[in-house]
């Protein structure tokens, strides 16, 4: 697997649900924070939101308002990529607070969607599916 050369990564990002069993423990082995995305209403506080369309419905994401520090280097982690939907929304959250996504990583990508297409920084999974 080719990867970005080697950059600091101040957040790790982990989507709601199962990238939080995922990014805190390779936040905690590089030494970055953890923020998790979640769906509507479950945050407390001000936060930021954004919508995706999924393929099985609409969804809405949010992210603290003070999560990210402008500027940091952020990686989004989730088990699974499907259309992307979720994974770009995760992206705008990141963008709209002055983060720079460096990567999007999963354990599995679903390739036939061609979710990558849609993403502002290189995808990476370690299991494609392609049909
Ligand atoms: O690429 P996408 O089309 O956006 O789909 C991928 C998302 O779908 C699944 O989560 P799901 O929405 O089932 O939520 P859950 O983790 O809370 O079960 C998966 O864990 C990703 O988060
Ligand atoms: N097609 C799919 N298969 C498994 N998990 C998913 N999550 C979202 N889309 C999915």
């Amino acid at each position: 697997m080719h990867r970005t050369p080697s950059k600091k990564i101040d957040v790790i990002v982990g989507l709601d649900a199962r990238g939080f069993l995922l990014g805190p423990i390779i936040a905690l082995r590089l030494g970055a924070a953890f923020v998790p995305v979640r769906k509507s209403g479950k945050l407390p506080g001000e936060c930021d939101k954004a919508s995706f369309e999924k393929e099985y419905g609409v969804d809405v994401f949010e992210m603290q308002g003070d999560a990210i520090t402008p500027g940091q280097n952020v990686v989004i982690i989730d088990d699974l990529i499907a259309t992307g939907g979720s994974a770009k929304a995760a992206g705008e959250l990141v963008a709209k607070q002055g983060g720079k996504v460096l990567e999007y990583l999963f354990i599995i990508e679903l390739t036939f969607l061609q979710a990558g297409s849609k993403l502002d920084a290189p995808c990476y999974s370690i299991v494609q599916v392609d049909e």
